[in-house]
């Protein structure tokens, strides 16, 4: 039904150290090629040609931060905090009451710090690597021009072109060592890895001089003077072929109607640990079941008219949405008389429509379409465990902190300013929904629904779209509808729409 895909070339590529696995339990979109791990202080060079005081600078045109360090607040690559909420509502990750306190204030901590990401991350551990023949990297419009970093140690900017002799070489080394805060020149080696830092994508780079110790974490938009490095790494990139397989089986086995194809032409990260693929929510044991079933019809024209089930015509003839905004969507149930084609029956019969889940530069992983898709047209259900109110709180404390929380609150029929009794917990047990991501300018919109019973608490929820829908186009929609800025936590906003808000306030 589906299929991996992945377009970069294995051959000659550098291998990642594995690092620990992306479990959700705050290692969750972790680069797999190695772990981040704390931020350190600088290693001090101690080779006699390296200039002294301090380790290797940054790619030309950076500045040092003050203190180099990974990016500050969260764990490198985990998925931040997401209490979902539905359209009329609250918003994502908020009105939960007790035990949403400390991990809210944590949670600000991070959103706050996290526009001020280090350009360079260095990075202590070594990693096993090939390291291909070295290449001078010649700065495009860019006269050597000292860039001072925060200690005030001036870095200049190699102007050499590619190849240099190796004369050269020893001059530069030469020149740089015995320096304690004169000036160095510091020449790209290779770029090694690259890998998503909690949605800022970052590649490292091996410096010419200085061990793989010292490696340095930037971004891309620092590479613009290593554009050869960046093409040669681009091209032998390396990709976890095996652990993509591993992602596609496990959406593929359980995935019971849509074809799913899973791609990553970004970076190397794979399956996500500690996550099941379900097509149904799971009831926590301390759920009760819903407590108003329902009432079966007894039409025998399908339901067109007067079905004692419904309260309304909420899809057109093709199924698709055409119900008001705020309208429950009543499906007939498994004992009605009404057959498989009763006009009502669409959710139950779940999505065809060809998806991807696809690795995306900035936001982990999302899902676009491989086809066209008319406006309300049924994607999916968001499902997960269900579980109470005081579990949400929990969980989304520990959670929120962490940045981890798949938190989606069944308020849609909770009064304005009132905690809804359940919610749903996607992160570890859920479908293709979990891995939508939040647009300001969103293509989805989330609806209440019912079939098998009418309990308002448990409602199910389920995304339609909302426009027609291009092949290749990312679906979205958005974690803060009511977009009123009451929240705890902050992150920046990837969604590229015109008219993105910069923000995602949970
Ligand atoms: C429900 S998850 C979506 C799937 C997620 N991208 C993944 O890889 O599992 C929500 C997380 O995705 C990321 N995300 C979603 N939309 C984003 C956006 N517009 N900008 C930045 N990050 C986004 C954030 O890290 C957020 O906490």
């Amino acid at each position: 039904m589906g299929q991996v895909s992945e377009t970069t070339e294995e051959a000659g590529r550098v291998p990642p150290d594995p690092g620990p696995s992306r479990g959700r339990g705050g290692t969750r979109g972790r680069p797999r090629g190695r772990p981040p791990g704390p931020a350190h202080a600088p290693v001090r060079p101690s080779a006699p040609v390296r200039p002294r005081g301090r380790p290797p600078g940054p790619a030309p045109g950076l500045v040092r931060p003050l203190t180099p360090a990974r990016p500050r607040g969260h764990p490198p690559g985990v998925v931040r905090a997401l209490s979902l909420s539905p359209t009329a509502s609250r918003g994502i990750g908020r009105g939960r009451g007790r035990g949403r306190g400390r991990g809210q204030e944590a949670a600000r901590g991070h959103g706050s710090v996290r526009g001020r990401i280090a350009t360079v991350i260095p990075m202590p551990v070594p990693v096993p690597v090939t390291v291909p023949e070295p290449l001078m990297r010649p700065p495009k419009n860019q006269p050597s021009q000292p860039v001072l970093d925060s200690r005030s140690v001036p870095l200049v900017v190699t102007a050499q072109k590619r190849n240099l002799p190796k004369k050269s070489r020893q001059q530069i080394a030469a020149e740089t060592s015995g320096h304690t805060d004169g000036s160095g020149i510091y020449v790209v080696e290779a770029i090694l890895n690259d890998a998503d830092f909690g949605g800022v994508h970052l590649f490292e780079l091996k410096w010419e001089g200085y061990s793989l110790a010292e490696t340095s974490w930037v971004k891309k938009s620092d590479l613009d003077n290593c554009k050869e490095h960046y093409k040669t790494y681009m091209k032998n990139r390396p990709v976890n072929t095996a652990d993509l397989r591993k992602f596609y089986i496990l959406v593929s086995e359980a995935q019971s109607t849509q074809p799913i194809v899973i791609s990553n032409t970004v970076d190397t990260v794979g399956c996500p640990d500690n996550f099941t693929y379900i097509n149904e929510n799971i009831y926590s044991e301390n759920i009760p079941r819903p407590c108003t079933p329902l009432c079966p019809c007894t039409c025998t024209d399908n339901c067109k008219k007067d079905c004692e089930c419904v309260e309304g015509q909420y899809y057109d003839s093709d199924g698709a949405l055409i119900a008001d905004r705020d309208v429950p969507l009543m499906e007939c149930g498994p004992r009605c008389a009404c057959s498989e084609d009763c006009v009502t029956r669409v959710i139950q019969k779940g999505s065809n429509v060809n998806l991807e889940i696809f690795r995306t530069q900035h936001k982990g992983w999302g899902v676009r379409s491989r086809q066209h898709i008319k406006k309300g047209t049924f994607i999916a259900e968001y499902v997960g465990e269900i579980i109470t109110s005081e579990d949400a709180d929990r969980r989304g404390c520990d959670d929120t902190a962490a940045g981890l929380t798949y938190l989606f609150d069944l308020d849609m029929n909770t009064p304005k300013g009132a905690i809804s009794e359940f919610s749903i917990d996607a992160k570890t047990h859920g479908n293709i929904s979990h891995f939508f991501n939040h647009s300001c300018d969103p293509n989805l919109e989330i609806r209440q629904a019912f079939v098998e019973h009418r309990d308002p608490r448990l409602h199910r929820l389920v995304f339609f779209t909302t426009r027609d829908i291009e092949p290749k186009e990312e679906l979205v929609f958005d974690y803060d509808p009511s977009n009123d800025g009451v929240g705890k936590m902050t992150i920046r906003c990837f969604c590229g729409a015109k008219k993105c808000r910069k923000v995602i306030v949970f």
